[in-house]
């Protein structure tokens, strides 16, 4: 590859110690022997502005509002809504049923009614253990079950 020709990303430099040319990542400060073959990509260290998510809640006698569309009086205790919680999460990961679906059954939050979608959302927007889980998630990923001043959550990330 003529030197002109370098992928985005990448400056050609000089290697005092041998007189070689090697190939720094501009973003990451990397560098590399090799001529790159593909753009460096602009690697963000704070992670994500926002992300979306859908969540499916459990609520128990304890929770802020025990109360939800689906049960006037939320009786059952944390360590019942952390059972049903890991059920449920098991049947998604063993592809038995959708996220969507069981959501849309099962979560006591009104975002039910969207198979559990939440919408972007930011820093700042979520209770601090939802947000922390959510943040942490690569999109495609499935939370382990999350305590928030809620319930019990299991955590989607979609985007
Ligand atoms: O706060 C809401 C509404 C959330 C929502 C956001 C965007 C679209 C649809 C719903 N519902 C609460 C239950 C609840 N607690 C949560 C804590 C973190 C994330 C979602 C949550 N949902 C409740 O019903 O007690």
């Amino acid at each position: 590859m003529a030197d002109e020709q370098l992928p985005a990303g990448w400056e050609k430099r000089l290697s005092r110690s041998t007189g070689q040319h090697y190939y720094l990542n501009i973003y990451t400060k990397e560098s590399q022997w090799d001529v790159p073959d593909k753009p460096a990509e602009p690697v963000s260290s704070s992670g994500p502005e926002q992300v979306q998510c859908s969540h499916l809640l459990v609520k128990h006698k304890d929770s802020r509002r025990p109360s939800s569309w689906r049960e006037e009086n939320i009786i059952r205790t944390k360590e019942e809504a952390l059972e049903l919680v890991k059920s449920y999460r098991e049947q998604i990961v063993q592809g038995k049923a959708s996220f969507a679906d069981l959501a849309s059954k099962y979560s006591d939050c009104s975002s039910a009614k969207r198979g559990g979608d939440l919408g972007s959302f930011k820093k700042g927007a979520m209770q601090k253990p939802f947000e922390e889980a959510s943040f942490a998630l690569k999109v495609g990923e499935l939370s382990e079950p999350v305590f928030t001043d809620s319930g019990v959550h299991i955590i989607l990330r979609t985007v």
